[in-house]
């Protein structure tokens, strides 16, 4: 099987490099850096077989799983080639549309009837440029090509890499979120644990996958270790609307049964994926909606 193609894009002293496999940024070097503050599995699929491990996986038209046995976990924009739009000095487009999903022959999003009988038309439009200032700007359309009103959720699986155990490194700026807590602590088991996040950062003790629903916008803040800097992501929806976030490491155990995950890469890395995921969102036919995310690093 072939491997996936990239394209790199460098632009006032930063650069980024994005394949047209799942529209996926793979890579983000901000100015004066010199590598990547996204992370990526050393031992990822390169042949398209499966979504990439690491980068900013774009999960649509669903996050998570839908038990009706055939959707893929996290949608199918991640798995499909997309097609690129235009590519300047400092700016990649590409775009994907759920006729090409259902062209391949990938099951749709299991609330959305089988393939020849969806009513529903999608077709999302991801831009990815530098600003003057070298940050890394990342937004994704999704437009309605329809007629009837489409359900959808989308969310950015942003890796960043991180010192997950070092006493410096916590994730900040989901204070006063509404959280679902996957793995409550002391409770195996029991389910989930509901709780209004406090003030203090996020650390990694433990495999960690919550959700953070709160108002508006959403800037989290990334302290990624004494040695590696701090990343900022701004996140906005237009028409505004409420932006969520999850935060994931999925520590020794998860991440040691996961073929596609380095070995203690665990260590060197945590998810903040910012998405339009309290419930399903409504777009009308003909109608446009973006979620846009703002990616800074100060050292
Ligand atoms: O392995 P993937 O399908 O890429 O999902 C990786 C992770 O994505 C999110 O962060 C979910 O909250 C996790 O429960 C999931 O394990």
């Amino acid at each position: 099987m072939s491997e996936y193609e990239v394209i790199t894009v460098e632009y006032a002293g930063a650069s980024f490099s994005i394949t047209p496999f799942g529209g996926h940024l793979l890579t983000y070097i901000p100015p004066t850096q010199t590598e990547s503050i996204l992370w990526c599995s050393s031992t990822h699929k390169k042949d398209m077989s499966k979504s990439i491990r690491g980068g900013v996986p774009v999960c649509f038209p669903q996050f998570g799983l839908i038990h009706d046995k055939v959707s893929p976990q996290h949608g199918w924009a991640r798995l499909q080639v997309w097609t690129v739009v235009s590519s300047t000095d400092r700016s990649v487009s590409m775009t994907l549309t759920s006729s090409e999903n259902q062209k391949q022959g990938r099951p749709d999003w299991g609330m959305w009837p089988a393939n020849d009988g969806c009513p529903y038309k999608a077709r999302l439009t991801l831009k990815v440029s530098l600003s003057d200032a070298g940050e890394l700007s990342y937004a994704v359309a999704v437009r309605n090509e329809g007629e009837v009103t489409m359900p959808y959720q989308l969310l950015l699986h942003n890796y960043f890499s991180a010192e997950s155990q070092d006493p410096e490194f916590g994730v900040t700026g989901l204070g006063g979120y509404e959280v679902i807590d996957t793995q409550p602590r002391g409770r195996e088991g029991l389910g989930m644990d509901y709780f209004t996040q406090g003030s203090s950062p996020i650390r990694v003790d433990g495999e960690v996958d919550r959700i953070f629903h709160g108002k508006g916008p959403v800037t989290a803040e990334i302290k990624r270790g004494s040695n590696l800097g701090v990343a900022r992501v701004s996140v906005s929806a237009s028409p505004p609307r409420d932006v969520s976030c999850v935060v994931w490491n999925p520590h020794e155990a998860k991440a040691g049964g996961m073929g596609d995950f380095d070995d203690q890469g665990w260590r060197g890395m945590i998810c903040v994926e910012p998405g339009l995921i309290d419930g399903l969102q409504m777009i009308k036919g003909g109608e446009e909606q973006v979620l846009k995310q703002v990616i800074t690093y100060s050292s």
